[in-house]
This record gives C-alpha cells, structure tokens and sequence, in this order.
C-alpha cells in the first residue's frame, strides 16, 4: 500500500507554467480493444504491450493516490477498451479506498457492460461514457469492423439501469459514414435519456491517415442537428470540460459537441494521463512521456513520484498545436493513449 506523502506535498499542486492545475488524471488500463474503430485502430498488425509492462492494479492505485495528494479530484479509467481489463471492479474499489476519494469515471464502447455495470457501480464507479457513432448496424460494423451493435446497446441501457448516472455517449463524426445520421442518433439518445456528445476527428488514429479537410466540423454537426431540433447555449460556465453543451427544444436534455480542431479548449485543459504501461503524459498529443514504471519498480517513493508528475506538468505545452506547420502526431495512437 501506498505510504502517504502528506507533509512533503502539503500545498503541492500540479501547474503548469500557463498557470492551468491538473486535477483530471485520464488512466489507461489497456492498450487492447474488442473494436477496430476506424479512427482509431488499423484493422489488424497492431501489437499489444507485452503483460509485464501493464502497471498492476496495486500500482495504479499507487500513482493515482500520489496523484489525488497533488490535488487531482477526478479519476477517469480508459483504454484500449477498459472492460477488457481482467478484475476491474477491483480496481475500483481500490482507487474508490484513496483520500480524498476521487470521483471515478469511465470510458467505454460498453461491450461486456451489460454484465459489469451493476459489479463496476457496486465497487465504486460513479458514471460512464460509452462510445456509440451510429444506431445503424450496417454503419457500425463499417465503422467499428465488427458486428457489435447490439452488445452496445445492451450495455448502455445495463449502465443507466446500475444507477451510473449520467449515461453519455460519445460519437466521433465521420464524413460520408454517420454524418448524415447525426440527428438520428440524438433523437436515440433523447428516446432513452443519454446524453449524446459529438467528436471531431482528431489526428491520432493508427494509420496517421487524419486529414482536416474531411474532417466533420462542430458547424456541420450544429447545422445538420439544426433541421430538427432548436439548439440554444446551455447557460452554465463550461469551465474546462471539453463538451461545448445546448439545450435541445429549451432542454432539459442537452447535446455537446468536443470540438478539439475547431474550437480547441487548451487554455483551460485540466488534464493529465497515465498510460496502461507507466508512462505520464501531459497532454494527449505529448511527444514526449514521463516513465513512471522505472523508479515505481525500483522502489521509488511517493515524494519522488511526485517530483516526477510536477516536473512533467510543469513543461506542459500551451496546447495542441495541430494548426502549427511543424505539427507531428505522437507516435502512440489513441487506443494506447487513452482518449
Ligand atoms: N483534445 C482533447 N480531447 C479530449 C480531451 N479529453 C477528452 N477528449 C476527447 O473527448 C472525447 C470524449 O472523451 P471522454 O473520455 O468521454 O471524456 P470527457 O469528455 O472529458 O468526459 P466528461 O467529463 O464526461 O465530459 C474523446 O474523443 C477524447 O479523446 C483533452 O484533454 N483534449
Ligand atoms: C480511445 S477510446 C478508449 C475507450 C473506449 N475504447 C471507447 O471507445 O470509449 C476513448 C474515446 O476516444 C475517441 N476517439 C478515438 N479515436 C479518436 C480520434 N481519432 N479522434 C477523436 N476521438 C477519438 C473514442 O470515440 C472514444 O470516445
Ligand atoms: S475508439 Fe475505443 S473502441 Fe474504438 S478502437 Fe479505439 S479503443 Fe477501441
Ligand atoms: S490537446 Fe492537450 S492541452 Fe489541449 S485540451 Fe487536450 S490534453 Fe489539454
């Protein structure tokens, strides 16, 4: 168990030299998936971290608690498909144990969901967000490469059925596949009291194949959604959640569009991410990690690991930098980042 770093991190938080304080650690339990999401992953040819280098349960609840001493107050597990990780109820529970308690979320193409939702919400999870582009079966099996749709869909009634609420959904809009069905697939969602979020492409799918030009923007998704519904601005502050929000028909149910291309939201990113394998990132299009499985193993303390997050944050990039001529995308893709 984690020996606790109180007096050396009192006051400590993680900032970053834009004055922005990381208090959402994004948690990758595995970089393996049951999908082969176009955006994502190639359909075949990529390989998985060998078992040994995943971080065990005991040592991301390590991490994490020296992460919640910093100030981190929400913990959200993703993958890879995060169901696939062996026990995680377990792992909830543990992360569940730590002082102050995180909140704890999670994101999910909710296969296998139907099964763990009630165990996940007993250990301890707080909500979720499962993954769904389309209600079409024949664009699901295009976009996902296989033939899963209802598994999702069980999955998703399973969570709002286990209390872990709100049920979000999240759809990245492709052109030419779902872009037409986005209406649709909100009136589904409002049909079952999900709250649908839209996704801009972004440039970290497997292939490097990205392209802004075909790239379905937050405009398109407001004015294809604006010939059947009446959007208008939610009047809450956003703050640094990545989901710009409307209210649909005067609410209550609302619609967000994450328009990280368009409409970057750096200047108030919040977060910070730790990969299946021990690696710290600063930010999803980091070019460098910050290996915290080496010191962790070599028995490492908590004022150390510590040290290592504040530096690493402390060298956070302003933002994204996708419109800079030199951009690069990282070298992992998002199912082994995390999302
Ligand atoms: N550019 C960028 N995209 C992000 C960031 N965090 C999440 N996203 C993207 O937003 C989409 C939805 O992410 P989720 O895992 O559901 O997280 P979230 O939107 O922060 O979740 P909520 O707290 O429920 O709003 C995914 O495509 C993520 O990759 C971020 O820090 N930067
Ligand atoms: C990488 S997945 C991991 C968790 C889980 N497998 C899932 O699909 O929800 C996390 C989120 O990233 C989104 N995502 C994946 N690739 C993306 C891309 N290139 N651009 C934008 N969002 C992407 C997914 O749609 C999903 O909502
Ligand atoms: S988006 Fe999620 S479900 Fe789709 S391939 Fe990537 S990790 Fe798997
Ligand atoms: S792209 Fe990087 S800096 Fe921008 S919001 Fe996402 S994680 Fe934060």
């Amino acid at each position: 168990m984690s020996t606790h770093v109180h007096d050396e991190s009192a006051g400590r938080r993680l900032v970053d030299g834009f004055g922005r304080v990381a208090s959402d650690l994004r948690v990758s339990v595995t970089d393996r998936c049951n999908l082969r999401c176009t955006y994502c992953m190639p359909a075949e040819g990529l390989d998985w971290l060998p078992k040994p280098e995943l971080l065990t349960f005991e040592e991301l609840t390590r991490v994490i608690g020296v992460a919640v001493e910093l100030g981190v107050t929400s913990v959200r597990l993703t993958g890879g498909e995060p169901l696939l990780r062996r026990g995680l109820p377990e792992l909830v529970r543990q992360i569940a144990a730590l002082e102050p308690r995180p909140s704890i979320a999670m994101t999910t193409n909710g296969l296998g969901l139907d099964r763990l939702a009630a165990p996940l919400r007993d250990a301890g999870l707080d909500r979720v967000n499962v993954s769904l582009d389309t209600v079409d079966r024949a664009a699901f099996a295009d976009l996902t490469r296989r033939d899963r749709l209802a598994d999702v869909v069980a999955g998703l009634a399973a969570a709002a059925a286990a209390g872990l609420s709100p049920v979000k959904v999240n759809a990245v809009a492709m052109r030419g596949v779902n872009d037409e069905g986005v209406a649709d697939l909100l009136q589904w969602c409002l049909d079952r009291g999900y709250e649908l979020r839209f996704i801009e492409q972004m440039p970290l799918d497997a292939q490097h194949a990205w392209q802004r030009s075909s790239m379905v923007t937050q405009a398109e998704v407001l004015e294809r959604l604006g010939e059947r519904f009446t959007l208008t601005p939610t009047p809450q502050e956003r703050g640094s959640a990545p989901a710009q929000t409307w209210l649909v028909d005067g609410g209550p149910a609302i619609v967000g569009v994450i328009a990280s291309v368009s409409q970057p939201f750096c200047g108030a990113c919040d977060r910070l991410r730790l990969t299946a394998d021990g690696q710290l990132r600063s930010c999803l299009f980091a070019r460098t990690e910050d290996d915290l499985r080496t010191p962790l193993r070599a028995g490492a303390s908590d004022d150390e690991l510590a040290r290592l997050m504040m530096t690493l944050v402390a060298g956070k990039k302003a933002g994204h930098g996708i419109d800079d001529p030199t951009f690069l995308q990282p070298s992992r893709p998002m199912s082994a980042i995390g999302g």
